[in-house]
């Protein structure tokens, strides 16, 4: 095991005994596996940003985080996230945000994804409009993973991307028409415990968009962005001081690179029940670097359960049954569509979590025609686009938008859903309705394990089940199965009447481990790391206080520091 120092984190090391070494500035300590395409991405110069990064942004970001913890204090003894009286003026205003890039007008289908080599070459000839090549829900921030993604998004920028699949002796290519590609980094809470700042660990979310830009920003202006961006999604934010930061960071790179300020663009993921107060705040602070907003529906839902972690009075039913027809999920997203259209900036929907389902060409079109449902829903409130977990999903999903777009990309000047105007506090605290299930706390159960299993591998998005799985639907199994054990709830779906205790629990999580055996195979199972992720899975959720992320606990066992004799792993 590593060893600890006070801050979470090992010690950096005091040199580099053998091997190659990255060529690193003053104050830069690189604990993670050097090979030659690594040090390709991780030079001096691209170093210094990301420091230059840290040192003038840390103690804002470390005040955004402490500000962070006293909502927290505040939601955890009975107050509730709503408006904030002091930014009246902001919302009532009349402003807009800068005017959409035309490169990134048409926004329609956005294919997401990690940032896996034959994923990013699949993903960007998928046909989608919009690639969101990502650092966060679907990546398991490893080194290996964050690092090789940024040399394939290199090449992918640079257009030399390939790849071939041995097994299949078939080689990966870029077509001449591809998607455009914006990036999504970490969120704030998650550290770079490879890259030391000062003997600190880096913010991962700065090293993840100072490594992109720095490397990609002029290749990207000229041949993805006509000119513009680079694109950015952001993600997990919960007040607009965060968005705030997010646009000085913006400044500073516009003006390290030489750029027209507003040239960085980046829609921001609605996914905090704190941040659905602030949507106006957030799209002020970034207005001239904005496209958007975006309906990121799972966190959302984790958020609400870990806002309200101190009311029991407002538990969520089973996790499947809180759908977008859930008031407050509507009230969200109407308000989302309004917010953005008055400013003048695309209001994107969210992922419907069916994927194909290759061999039962039955259930594979019930599930494309859930896909199709979502999406209509969405069109037709006046989302400009959506987003897509699949290639398989993208000409149902294209097809749903372009017949419902009266030949315009976008619908940012024709549904302006002034009426959503008098979506109140209420609308969008609702409680959500519907029963709780020992189903719903089996699948929560299974799906989580299996979700951290993957993780903990280097796998962040699976299919599970016919659905994808990523960090943040595993977030909902987790912190939905905390608060039942937490208030004991009674199990009123199943006609059961049983109460959610340690003991029921702990034999669901003991049957779902054999069922889980059962499913993967003994081979599987062994090699896996199914016993870890339940140990971890289990403590989070019997833990008396809520963690704040699943991946924070996790983080600790992906990081590899070396060289191995150097970390004392
Ligand atoms: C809550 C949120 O934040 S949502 C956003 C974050 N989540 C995501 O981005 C999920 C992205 N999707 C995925 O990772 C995958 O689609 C999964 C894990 C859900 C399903 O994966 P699989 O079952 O392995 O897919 P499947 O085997 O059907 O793949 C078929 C082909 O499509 C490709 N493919 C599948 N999904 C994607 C994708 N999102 N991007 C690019 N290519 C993809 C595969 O690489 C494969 O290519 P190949 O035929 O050339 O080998
Ligand atoms: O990031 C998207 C979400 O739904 O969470
Ligand atoms: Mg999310």
């Amino acid at each position: 095991m590593m060893e600890f120092g006070t801050n979470g984190y090992a010690a950096p090391a005091a040199g580099r005994k053998g091997g190659a070494a990255y060529d690193v500035p003053e104050g830069v300590d690189i604990r993670g596996r050097y090979d030659a395409e690594f040090a390709k991405i991780l030079t001096r110069d691209a170093l210094q940003f990301v420091a230059d990064l840290q040192r003038e942004f840390r103690n804002h970001i470390t005040y955004a985080m402490e500000c962070r913890k006293e909502a927290k204090m505040r939601f955890n003894n009975g107050g509730l996230p709503g408006f904030d009286p002091a930014t009246r003026y902001v919302r009532e205003g009349e402003w807009i945000c800068a005017p959409v890039p035309p490169a990134v007008a048409n926004r329609m289908v956005e294919i997401t994804g990690p940032t896996e080599r034959k994923m990013v070459i699949n993903a960007l000839n998928s046909g989608a409009n919009v690639f969101m090549a990502d650092f966060e829900d679907a990546l398991s921030p490893s080194w290996e993973n964050l690092i090789r993604g940024h040399v394939n998004l290199k090449d992918a920028v640079d257009g030399t991307i390939s790849f071939h699949d041995k097994a299949r002796n078939r080689v990966y290519k870029l077509n001449d028409q591809t998607a455009k590609l914006f990036v999504r980094p970490r969120g704030w809470h998650l550290p770079e415990a490879h890259i030391f700042i000062d003997g600190e660990p880096a913010t991962g979310c700065l090293v993840d968009f100072g490594l992109y830009f720095y490397h990609n920003f002029a290749a990207f202006r000229r041949t993805q962005g006509a000119g513009s961006g680079p694109f950015f999604y952001l993600p997990k934010m919960e007040h607009s001081r965060e968005a705030k930061i997010w646009n000085s960071i913006f400044e500073r790179a516009e003006k390290m690179a030489g750029i027209e300020n507003g040239s960085i663009r980046a829609t921001v993921l609605i996914e905090t029940l704190p941040a659905v107060f602030q949507m106006d705040e957030i799209l002020y602070e970034l207005r001239d670097h904005s496209v958007g907003l975006n309906c990121g529906r799972w966190d959302y839902i984790f958020s609400y359960v870990k806002t309200f972690q101190a009311h029991p009075d407002r538990l969520i039913p089973d996790r499947v049954l809180v759908g977008m027809n859930q008031h407050f999920m509507r009230s969200y997203s109407d308000l989302l569509i309004r917010t953005c259209h008055r400013r003048g900036v695309h209001a994107m929907g969210g992922m419907a979590a069916q994927i194909p389902i290759r061999d039962d060409p039955v259930a594979n079109e019930a599930a494309l025609e859930l896909v199709r449902k979502d999406k209509l829903r969405e069109v037709r409130a006046g989302h400009d686009g959506t987003w897509a977990a699949h290639p398989g999903l993208i000409p149902a999903i294209m097809e749903v938008f372009t017949n419902n777009m009266r030949n315009s990309p976008h619908q940012i000047h024709s549904m302006k859903r002034e009426d959503a105007a008098n979506v109140t506090e209420e609308d969008l605290l609702q409680k959500p309705v519907g029963v709780r299930t020992m189903e719903g706390l089996r699948l929560n159960t299974r799906v989580g394990i299996q979700y951290l299993a993957a993780w903990l591998t280097g796998t962040g998005s699976v299919p599970l089940y016919h659905l994808m799985e990523d960090a943040a639907t595993a977030e909902i199994s987790r912190v939905q199965n905390w608060q039942w054990l937490k208030y004991g709830v009674e199990l009123d779906g199943d006609g059961l009447g049983l109460k959610v205790n340690l003991d029921l629990f702990g034999r669901v999580v003991e049957e779902e481990m054999v069922r889980i055996e059962r499913e993967v195979g003994q081979e599987r199972f062994k090699k896996g790391m199914y016993r870890e992720a339940c140990k971890i899975f289990t403590r989070q959720c019997t833990a008396p206080m809520l963690d704040d992320f699943l991946t924070l606990d996790a983080y600790n066992r992906i990081v590899i520091h070396h060289p191995k004799g150097l970390s004392k792993l």
